[in-house]
């Protein structure tokens, strides 16, 4: 099927949901699926009737003052969930047991355990689920990876720094917010690492899920308020000998330059306005005389129609789980921060297996 259509149902109207609805509805010269707003879920069916107004105006989407109805709503195909990491699974779980699709924002759950539910339910049910890491999705990411591990522009990789860092005032933020309220999942680490961490594994090794190779893992964390406000993490890979180098932090913003690839031929930087946002990467041979090669990617919108068109395509190609961010990729991820926060001391107060 060449362009298929995906009918939306939309849970939580809060900052994500409004990029990526807003991103749905964006006409575009590219655009190889029609994506359809069926239904909003909201804690009130006023929030989802603004939301409605302001981010989708043109749909004739149903709303709801309750997240149960959009996953029993037989015109939604696919439920996309934008609550706080803390009620992923629960809202996972509660679309496949109707059926449904889902796309669920990254982190996918709270640690691997719960993980291993969703997928467990998802495989019984035989629907299509998916971890929302929309930079996996970007032409810049996937070009960089060609470049890198096929093409070899750079030569043997050796090491790779990558940082996210946002300026969180802690202090300020209200108690109920999803970044410092540690029942909500708060932290750097779920939040943010979990970019840095992506950049790291994509770089480091051309596998990916089971076929990956595994690193040794060091890492600490600071923690303050009882969540990490800054955690770093070494990935090093016996084999090869290389070295990953992968940050987050609350407390004060990333340089635009927010990653580096050594390799054995020169280096690659890769900038953008955010870890999540690359924009641009930059090929820098080894010698004084090597000319610089820059790869810029223009966008418009946000850019998380890249995610929503592969997920559309893989639903009518009749697949349970994508091949850029499969169920093992995403259950090896959650693998790695849990090891994070059992060694630096971030813990949740739902989360009794570390
Ligand atoms: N891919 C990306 O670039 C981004 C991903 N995210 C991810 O999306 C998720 C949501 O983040 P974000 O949109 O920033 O969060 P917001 O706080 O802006 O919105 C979350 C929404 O979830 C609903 N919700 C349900 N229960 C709660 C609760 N107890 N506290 C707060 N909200 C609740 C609310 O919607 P309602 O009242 O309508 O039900 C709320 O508006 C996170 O998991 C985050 O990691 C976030 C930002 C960027
Ligand atoms: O995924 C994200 O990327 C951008 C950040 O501002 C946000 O907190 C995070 O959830």
């Amino acid at each position: 099927m060449d362009c298929p259509t995906l009918k939306w149902g939309i849970i939580g109207t809060g900052q994500i949901s409004t990029a990526f609805v807003t991103d749905l509805v964006l006409p575009r010269d590219d655009k190889n699926a029609n994506h359809v707003v069926q239904a909003i879920g909201s804690s009130s069916k006023e929030k989802a009737d603004e939301f409605v107004k302001k981010v989708a105006p043109e749909s004739t989407a149903t709303t709801y003052g309750a997240y149960d109805s959009v996953y029993a709503d037989p015109a939604v195909d696919i439920v996309y969930i934008g609550t706080p990491h803390a009620f992923h699974k629960e809202a996972c779980l509660a679309a496949i047991a109707q059926g449904k699709h889902v796309l669920c924002e990254k982190p996918f759950t709270l640690n691997r355990r719960e993980a291993v539910e969703v997928f467990d339910a998802a495989r019984k049910k035989g629907v299509f689920v998916m971890e929302a890491l929309w930079t996996r999705f970007m032409p810049l990411c996937q070009e960089l990876q060609k470049a890198v591990h096929e093409d070899k522009v750079i030569g043997e990789v050796n090491r790779v720094f990558c940082d996210f860092g946002l300026h969180m005032d802690l202090e300020t933020l209200p108690r109920s917010s999803r970044l410092k309220n540690v029942a909500l999942g708060g932290g750097s680490l779920l939040d943010i690492g979990i970019y840095s961490l992506t950049w790291g594994l994509l770089l480091l090794d051309n596998g990916i899920g089971e076929t990956a190779a595994t690193p040794q893992v060091f890492s600490a964390q600071s923690i303050s308020q009882k969540i990490d406000i800054a955690s770093s993490m070494i990935l090093h890979y016996p084999q090869t000998g290389r070295q990953g180098i992968l940050t987050s932090s609350m407390q004060i913003k990333t340089d635009p330059v927010f990653a580096r690839i050594e390799g054995s031929k020169g280096v690659i930087t890769i900038e953008g306005p955010a870890t999540s946002v690359p924009k641009k990467f930059t090929v820098i041979p080894r010698g004084e005389d090597a000319e610089k090669k820059e790869y810029d990617f223009s966008r418009p919108g946000y850019g998380f129609y890249w995610e929503a068109d592969a997920v559309a395509h893989d639903i009518a190609a009749k697949k349970t789980e994508s091949s850029r961010m499969p169920w093992a990729e995403t259950l090896r991820v959650m693998e790695l921060m849990d090891g994070v926060r059992e060694r630096g001391g971030a813990r949740f107060p739902q989360d009794d297996s570390i």
